[in-house]
């Protein structure tokens, strides 16, 4: 705990993004009330269950638990709290656009119970630029007892990663404060003001990262805020499309694309993250926000070029990898493929939009029998993924057993652990294709392939 003036905080949404703040601020002193609609949620919080996998959440949720509370109840959790985050989802529409349904229901929840002294409302979900000054009307027109200028709203958006939310949370490169009133800024800032000093005590169940550096305070208007969300995560989304494509022409030139991008990477102009290629990128984010990014483009007539390339890129690099099967066992039909990861990334269960998931259902499509294996995700996909007729495996060992084809898509650990020499050698047909980089010097009996690799290498072919 730090020694921080505490606020009383309410956090409304409590999913990757609405616990990940709670925990951090609940740990830097914060008095916190998570809010939910989800009735199921708030139990399993309140028994102190999660409703998620994220590393260290359990630990520093133990760690912060005296300053934590879990309601469905605005009413308790609104009139006493000094800063109020909105951190609720914005899935996207078919038009690419986001939903702001829930932003609005929660802006109309927290409005009904304002009490009149200056509250800060703040944005933390991803949305649209302007949505910062809609939501300070929806208080305005909701508020019971209106005062002019004492709801003050400010865009911080998040950016925390699955997988490494709490890292993320509590070792930020920027936090970013977007506002048109300093008040806000500056009541903002108090709340951070532990993460931002020199003294800040890490966590025990969270450590310090070698590479720490201490957080930049990034104070803009409200809508740079709102903009700077979009274009980091359209950057990154950006940057791992070029290295895809970048890999496709790697594999016709004989070059290798890792080599490729190590080389890049030590120009601090590039810098070396986010160029791994592979099966694409998937997750809840990057899909949604290029999408929006480009529907705001079109609101304003002017087009994205550049991110509607990313996306197309993105999508081929999903049906690369049944191409490289077909490539190599011609027809799918009744052939059984084991597939090794369906979360989208690691770390983490979260399944949305997960490139495993498209590789699935086009593998049934073609008549395939699909075994498929994932160390944490398997539970959540019985239930979210029970549209697509997969068996699941109790390891990936057993799913590569008797398998005529195999298709890693996930960089799970476990995934690194497994000999995979002898693993292929209990396959029919001793093929991986490898989308993540995982196997590493193979000699053994079969094929791997990877994404991006001179085709000399790509081809392990030893006869045992
Ligand atoms: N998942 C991630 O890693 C990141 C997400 N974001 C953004 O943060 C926002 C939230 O994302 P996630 O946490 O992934 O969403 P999520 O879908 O996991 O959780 C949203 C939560 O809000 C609750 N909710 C919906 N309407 C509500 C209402 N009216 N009142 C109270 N609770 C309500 C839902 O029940 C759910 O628990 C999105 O805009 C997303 O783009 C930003 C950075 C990282
Ligand atoms: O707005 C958000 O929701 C978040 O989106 C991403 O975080 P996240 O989606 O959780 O995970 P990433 O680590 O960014 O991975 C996204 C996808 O890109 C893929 N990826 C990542 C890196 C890489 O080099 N290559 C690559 O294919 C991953 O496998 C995964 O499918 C951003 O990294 C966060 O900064 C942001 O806050």
């Amino acid at each position: 705990m730090q020694d921080a003036k505490a606020l009383q905080v309410a956090v409304v949404g409590t999913g990757y993004v609405g616990l990940g703040t709670a925990v951090m601020l609940a740990y830097l002193g914060h008095h916190v009330t998570g809010v939910d609609v989800d009735q199921a949620k708030i139990d399993m919080l309140t028994r102190g269950e999660l409703p998620i996998y994220e590393p260290y959440l359990d630990e520093l949720l133990r760690e912060s638990a005296p300053r934590l509370r879990w309601t469905t109840d605005y009413a308790s959790a609104i009139p006493n709290a000094d800063v109020i985050f909105i951190c609720v989802g914005t899935p996207p529409l078919p038009s690419g656009q986001p939903n702001l349904a829930y932003v609005a229901e929660a802006a109309q929840s927290i409005a009904r119970h304002l009490n009149g002294k200056v509250q800060v409302v703040v944005n933390k979900s991803t949305v649209p630029i302007g949505t910062g000054d809609w939501v300070a009307r929806i208080l305005e027109e909701n508020a019971v007892d209106y005062h002019a200028n004492r709801y003050l709203v400010v865009s911080n958006p998040e950016f925390l990663r699955e997988g490494t939310a709490l890292h993320d949370s509590l070792y930020p490169d920027r936090i970013v404060l977007g506002s048109d009133s300093p008040e806000a800024i500056e009541r903002m800032a108090e709340l951070y003001e532990p993460l931002l000093s020199q003294d800040f005590a890490a966590p025990v169940s969270v450590p310090r990262p070698d590479c720490y550096t201490q957080p930049a305070l990034v104070k803009t208007s409200l809508s740079s805020a709102e903009m700077i969300k979009y274009a980091a995560n359209a950057f990154l989304a950006l940057k791992i499309s070029f290295a895809n494509e970048i890999a496709g022409l790697c594999e016709r030139v004989d070059a290798d694309i890792q080599e490729v991008t190590r080389g890049i990477g030590y120009d601090q102009r590039i810098g070396p993250h986010f160029l791994g290629a592979g099966a694409g990128w998937g997750g809840s984010c990057f899909g949604k926000d290029t999408a929006a990014l480009i529907s705001i483009g079109h609101e304003y007539g002017y087009e994205m070029p550049i991110l509607a390339a990313a996306i197309e890129i993105n999508q081929r690099q999903r049906q690369l990898v049944i191409a490289k099967l077909q490539q190599h066992l011609h027809r799918l039909k009744g052939k059984r493929v084991a597939v090794l990861g369906m979360a989208f990334k690691p770390n983490t269960d979260d399944l949305r939009d997960a490139p495993a998931h498209d590789c699935i259902a086009r593998l049934i499509e073609l008549g395939a029998q699909v075994v498929a294996h994932d160390p944490i995700a398997m539970p959540r996909a019985r239930h979210e993924w029970r549209h697509l007729r997969y068996q699941e495996a109790e390891s990936a060992e057993a799913a590569l057993r008797g398998a005529d084809a195999a298709i890693l898509m996930t960089e799970w650990d476990d995934y690194r652990r497994i000999d995979w020499e002898s693993a292929l050698r209990g396959m029919r047909h001793p093929l991986v294709i490898d989308t993540r980089r995982v196997i590493g010097h193979f000699g053994g009996a079969g094929i791997v392939e990877q994404i991006g690799k001179r085709p000399a290498s790509r081809v392990a072919e030893v006869t045992a």
